[in-house]
């Protein structure tokens, strides 16, 4: 047996003996809220960034680097809300070993027990095999993951195979704010000697079949503020005599998109690149159907029935979602207000060859014309909140060679190659800055809820993840 496989058997039986440690690594992790976009919570995503340095710094880090952004910048109601840290920390610094970059976040989606969760988002519970809370998938699990690789080889003295360099954030879900110009800054003094950068934060296609991934959408937030009255009025005694600005958001709202997912801002389909024949051929191998989708959904909802249409509006084509209304009534009764003040936010999933400066400018003045349409007097402003870049890499590479043998080496089984709809906007940043590839290691499912209710992760997929991320490493490290 080689010095890897040795290494690696001894790893794995490790992993599994600490797996109560790690499902208690991850309880605490989630236990603390770190919600990135509600500002009243900011206290508990710092705290979250304390207890990954206190983690760090347990596992014997060489060097930990608390990294702060300062103030967030507009559109936020505290002027004065601080940035969350980014946790930058370094294993090793041996000349002869490679360098890897691990990305992660520590911040998490909303989650409300009202929402329609079974359980306290905020407290995991293992129930059938699975670790349900909020971050449990995205990102907490696997940031834990690679935490739990460091604690098996610390436990048995097996020296690390590369050198490991660490960058934590707290506003991945808000859009990553601050972490572009800290990259910039850092590329050629703590990033420096990078060789490669691995993320884990997406998920398999569906359930059965592992991924690796080499493309993300980005994602392009909007919101719409419409002022009319002075303050939230009854709506028996000013109802039919003054414009309401719930009903002009609605109808400028419901211009954007149709019922089968159309984007119907002009110009906006015109900016997406072409298929190509290559890129058709690529769908007919992949493993996936609609029935993977409407499990994951919970749902008989999809607007196409074939892998293809599918795959293609998922990871291809573009898409806009309406997320919801603030200072609208949402609770449950029936309230006779009519708000003062509205905001509707929605977002576009971009992708390549969509401009992020030029989509801006198509979205914010059809809104207005929209607006203008209405005839309205109420005030109305549409604004970017924050974008994302999308990221499409070759999935040919050493990082991706040698995820495909740990996949292999774990799961049984060749990973299929995807890309993901969803967004990582730093990582095209992460690419270019350091000059470096990217490879996406997904742990989790395409059926674990990330931003739903009940989101969970598969013990298997944690337990057996922290393997897959394990070897990764070592077949990484042992490339020329
Ligand atoms: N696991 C990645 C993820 O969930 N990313 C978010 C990032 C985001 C938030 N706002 C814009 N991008 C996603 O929604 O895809
Ligand atoms: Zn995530
Ligand atoms: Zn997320």
């Amino acid at each position: 047996m080689s010095d890897i496989e040795t290494n690696l058997k001894q790893l794995f039986s490790k992993i599994d003996e600490l797996k109560p440690a790690f499902i208690e690594r991850l309880t605490k992790a989630v236990a603390i809220p770190s919600v990135s976009s509600d500002e009243t919570l900011r206290p508990k995503v710092v705290e979250m960034a304390n207890f990954l340095q206190n983690e760090l710094k347990n596992l014997g880090a060489d060097d930990i680097s608390i990294k702060e952004l300062g103030i967030q910048p507009p559109p936020v109601n505290d002027s004065n809300l601080k940035l969350p840290p980014i946790v930058l920390s370094k294993f090793g610094s041996d000349p002869n070993k490679k360098t890897i970059l691990i990305y992660g976040h520590y911040d998490v989606q909303p989650a409300l027990l009202e929402d329609g969760w079974n359980s306290d988002p905020f407290v995991l519970i293992e129930k059938d095999n699975k670790l349900i809370g909020r971050g449990s998938t995205d990102d907490k699990g696997p940031v834990m993951g690679w935490l739990n690789s460091l604690q098996a080889h610390k436990e048995l003295n097996i020296p690390l195979p590369v050198n490991i360099v660490f960058c934590f954030e707290g506003m991945e879900e808000s859009g990553s704010i601050g972490l572009d110009k800290l990259i910039q800054k850092e590329a050629k003094s703590y990033f420096n000697n990078v060789n490669s950068v691995c993320i884990s934060d997406n998920y398999w296609l569906g359930t059965k079949k592992p991924v690796l991934t080499y493309g993300l959408r980005g994602c392009n937030y909007y919101q719409l503020i419409i002022k009319g009255p002075g303050a939230d009025l009854h709506s028996g005694i000013f109802g039919g005599i003054i414009h309401e600005p719930m009903t002009d958001l609605i109808k400028v709202m419901s211009t954007l998109v149709d019922i089968n997912g159309n984007i119907l801002i002009p110009g906006v389909n015109e900016m997406v690149a072409p298929v190509t024949e290559k890129e058709d051929e690529l769908y007919k191998d992949i493993e996936f159907d609609v029935n993977e989708l409407n499990l994951a959904s919970g749902s008989n909802t999809a607007i196409y029935q074939d892998k293809k249409n599918i795959l293609m509006h998922r990871w291809r084509y573009p898409s806009l979602s309406l997320h919801g209304i603030e200072g609208a009534f949402s609770g449950a009764g029936a309230k006779t207000v009519i708000p003062s003040k509205v905001i509707g936010k929605f977002s576009i999933r971009t992708v390549p060859d969509m401009d992020s400066e030029k989509l801006t400018k198509l979205v914010t003045d059809f809104c207005n014309a929209k607006f203008k349409d209405l005839g309205s007097p109420n005030e109305f402003k549409a604004e970017l909140i924050h974008d994302g870049a999308y990221w499409v890499s070759d999935p040919f590479n050493d990082e991706f060679t040698s995820a495909k043998l740990a996949t292999k080496k774990v799961w049984g089984i060749e990973p299929d190659l995807t890309r993901e709809g969803g967004s990582i906007p730093i990582t095209l940043t992460f690419e270019q800055e350091l000059g470096a590839n990217v490879l996406l290691l997904p742990m989790g499912k395409g059926d674990d809820g990330a931003h739903s209710i009940n989101e969970k992760l598969d013990v298997p997929n944690y337990i057996e993840g922290t393997k897959t991320l394990t070897a990764y490493l070592h077949y990484y490290g042992a490339t020329k």
